[in-house]
């Protein structure tokens, strides 16, 4: 599987995991952006250095119950840190307990008592701890006692591995943005946290890549206006090999991307005049200002489109876009 470009984020990140630890890193971006592929890169550039990544990535599990959480942070073990069997060609860790643990006394006391013995046995072995967890947001419906949530009690613990005792960088990762603007809301993490975009591609990077791909000026020139997601130009590429032209697989692209949206918006319970109100502010802008469309009568709807990775909500820079290009072609087409 070819890597395309992301030097700039490789590097910030790289960089990020050996500065002291002080703050938790929440690394957003639109779906299918490259969030997960870039951390794996880092975590396999820095394979050889004194980091220890304990690397959980809960996108390979359905929304998981209390029990099931246990299963996938903790392993029996007589180590405090073993090797995360199920990324094997990574070289992460997950968190080592006592074998004769019984997961159905453990407490909340116990989760943060374990994870602080782990990342303490590292340091003790003159290494450095970095936990990594993409998708966090699974672990949203967690309560202990029925009534605390673990998802909020991590954050203090992640607040002060982080910026009280600078012991661990904690980076999590998330597609959603409606849960970035609840943390961005958290008064717990106020202060305390910070925020990395993994964008679309930039058009100049696309045109270099494309031309390292033996496309020609005239197939460049047209996809270009297309294009903002790594795994599209692996398509295109695919594509051009099975005999079809870039304009065919484009065309196919905004069509499927059409059908869907009218698929999605047919089966919905939302008012239509509000769904047309927001959309046809993208009609000559790929971008809108979050102020011109977060308003208290569209608030519903914003979310629908949100929450159906129809549109991807940018609280850091205030800004709203169309997840890819191919679905702001696909929103322009449509008959609003
Ligand atoms: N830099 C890249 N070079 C080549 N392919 C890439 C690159 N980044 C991502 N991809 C491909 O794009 C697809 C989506 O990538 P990835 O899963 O990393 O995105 P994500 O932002 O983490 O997704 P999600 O929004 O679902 O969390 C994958 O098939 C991946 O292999």
């Amino acid at each position: 599987m070819k890597f395309y470009n992301r030097e700039k984020e490789v590097r910030y990140l790289k960089t990020y995991c050996q500065l002291e630890p002080n703050s938790i890193l929440f690394v957003y971006g639109p779906k299918s952006s490259g969030k997960s592929t870039v951390i794996r890169r880092v975590i396999k550039e820095l394979e050889d250095s004194d980091i220890v990544f304990f690397y959980y990535n809960l996108r390979k599990y359905a929304t998981p119950t209390k029990e099931e959480f246990f299963k996938i942070f903790f392993e029996r073990s007589d180590k405090k840190y073993v090797p995360n069997k199920l990324e094997f060609n990574l070289g992460v860790f997950k968190f080592g307990v006592e074998k004769e643990l019984n997961f159905k006394e453990f407490s909340l006391n116990d989760v943060f008592a374990k994870i602080n013995e782990s990342i303490n046995e590292v340091i003790k072995e003159g290494k450095r701890p970095v936990l990594i967890i993409d998708e966090l947001q699974k672990l949203k419906n967690i309560y202990f006692n029925g009534e605390k949530s673990l998802l909020n009690e991590l954050f203090n613990l992640f607040v002060s591995l982080t910026k009280m005792e600078h012991l661990s960088h904690v980076i999590c990762l998330t597609s959603d943005t409606l849960f970035i603007e609840e943390i961005y809301q958290n008064s717990t993490l106020e202060n305390a946290s910070e925020y990395y975009l993994i964008d679309w591609l930039e058009k100049e990077d696309i045109k270099k890549i494309l031309k390292e791909e033996n496309f020609n000026e005239k197939e460049i020139d047209y996809a270009i206006n297309y294009l903002s997601l790594p795994y599209e130009i692996t398509e295109l590429i695919n594509n051009k090999k099975l005999g079809l032209t870039v304009e065919e697989t484009i065309k196919k692209w905004i069509n499927i991307e059409k059908d869907k949206l009218l698929y999605l918006l047919a089966n919905a319970n939302v008012d239509e005049d509000k769904i047309n109100t927001i959309l046809s502010k993208f009609k000559n802008n790929v971008k809108v200002e979050a102020k011109e469309i977060i308003k208290k009568d569209l608030i519903n709807e914003f979310k629908f489109l949100v929450n159906n990775e129809v549109l991807f909500y940018d609280i850091i820079n205030g800004i709203i876009k169309p997840t890819s290009i191919k679905k702001w072609h696909a929103i322009k087409k449509l008959k609003i």
